[in-house]
């Protein structure tokens, strides 16, 4: 099918062919490549052309929309969710606001492992139905390929579960799914007292399985006080490569716990959360092609300091914005709103944020060549606005939603 679009109040995002982008890092990340008054072709799946409509040359297309008023972005590329999951933990919530602190909750037993009890009731295919629901709602909401973790079996069946239904997913949905491997996200409460049993049973049992069955693309971990040590951690990352699952980490959420310095030196692809960050964080990812991932809306939910993102950016690095879509820490997979909270409480820009949630969240799943900019060539994954004033006007209306329409391979999603 060829689609033509006319009219485009403002085409953003734009990648000449000649132009090889892969990532936006430092200043650049202010500057947003858009043109005013455009149009642009689709061809099956693929973005064919663009330009100004001064200039339009004639074309025939099975489809012509005329986007008067209206944005046409690519779509998000959420690199860090948890949408595979059972049931939400709103009980903890609650307790939450009575005081009790997210870590004080899963020493108790709750939190992951809460999480963890009810995925392992419920069956794969409920599951997978479930988690289809969650997906179609965040595609609604402009997201054209996201990142999803396993984490919650946290035993070798359950993680394999997880790992089938992201698979599946793949299969049902024309959004681009990349699969991390997130069994060191807790200690099960069977190996409370056997830490080193469960860390030989991920390496030795869980690995060669979703290795085996080419079910994960990465090696995730919670690198953290209370979960996984830095001595763990380096271990799981070295295991993971041996099957070539690269590291994409959880790092710095709640301590200065070593975890981007690791995740740096086992060559992480992203190291995500970096809640704290300092000096020496900022130093080891200059030395680096790791992504520093932001997960604001973790923090926005579990009433935590934000991510220092102006100290990163101005210290020349990139920055990626991700959801976390979860239902512990963050029970929403609303791009929209994450660029809100990144605008209002990170201080950065709106086109900041763009570039954090498109080409650097493509670069977060290794699709920076296919997705996150609007080039000749690329995947036609595109977001098409209801008519608003400005691109600002994304992240400051904030809550309301302003993606109308979404293209995904060149077809309507
Ligand atoms: N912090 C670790 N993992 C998830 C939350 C998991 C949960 O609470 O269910 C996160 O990224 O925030
Ligand atoms: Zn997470």
């Amino acid at each position: 099918m060829c689609l033509l679009i006319t009219n485009i109040k403002q085409l953003c995002q734009v990648e000449l062919s000649s132009e090889n982008k892969k990532k936006v890092s430092g200043k650049d990340m202010a500057v947003l490549p858009s043109i005013d008054n455009a149009w642009l072709l689709v061809e099956g799946e693929l973005i064919h052309s663009f330009g100004e409509m001064a200039t339009m040359p004639e074309m025939q297309a099975d489809e012509i929309i005329d986007a008067t008023g209206r944005l046409v972005l690519p779509t998000w590329c959420d690199s860090h969710t948890h949408l595979v999951f059972a049931a939400p933990r709103d009980g903890e919530f609650v307790n939450r606001l009575k005081g009790v602190s997210y870590e004080e909750i899963a020493r108790q037993g709750g939190g992951i492992l809460n999480s963890a009890r009810k995925l392992n009731e419920m069956s794969e295919s409920e599951l997978h139905d479930q988690s289809l629901v969650r997906l179609h709602n965040v595609i609604g909401q402009g997201t054209g390929a996201i990142e999803i973790k396993s984490g919650y079996g946290l035993c070798e069946e359950g993680e394999l579960k997880m790992l089938r239904v992201i698979r599946k997913l793949k299969e049902n949905s024309p959004v681009a799914i990349k699969a991390s491997f997130l069994a060191a996200h807790a200690y099960p409460v069977e190996y409370k007292e056997n830490k080193e049993g469960y860390i030989k049973l991920i390496i030795e049992k869980m690995l060669p399985r979703v290795a085996g069955e080419g079910l994960a693309d990465y090696m995730d971990m919670f690198c953290e006080q209370g979960f996984f040590g830095v001595p763990e951690c380096e271990r799981l990352m070295e295991a993971g490569w041996k099957y070539g699952l690269k590291p994409k980490i959880h790092a710095n959420q709640l301590h200065f716990s070593g975890g981007v310095q690791a995740g740096v030196k086992h060559k992480a692809i992203s190291v995500d959360h970096l809640e704290c960050v300092g000096d020496e964080e900022i130093a080891s990812l200059m030395a680096s092609e790791t992504m520093p991932t932001l997960l604001p809306g973790a923090a926005f939910f579990l009433g935590m300091h934000y991510q220092p993102a102006r100290k990163i950016i101005d210290a020349g690095l990139p920055v990626c914005l991700a959801t976390d879509y979860n239902p512990g820490s963050c029970p929403s997979g609303n791009v929209p709103l994450l660029l809100s909270i990144s605008c209002t409480q990170l201080k950065m820009t709106p086109e900041e944020t763009i570039n954090a949630v498109t080409l650097n969240g493509a670069a977060a799943m290794e699709l920076e060549g296919t997705y996150g900019t609007i080039k000749a060539g690329k995947v036609a994954n595109l977001i098409i606005t209801k008519p608003i004033p400005s691109l600002s006007y994304i992240p400051y209306d904030y809550g309301n939603g302003n993606v109308d329409k979404v293209v995904l391979k060149g077809k309507w999603a």
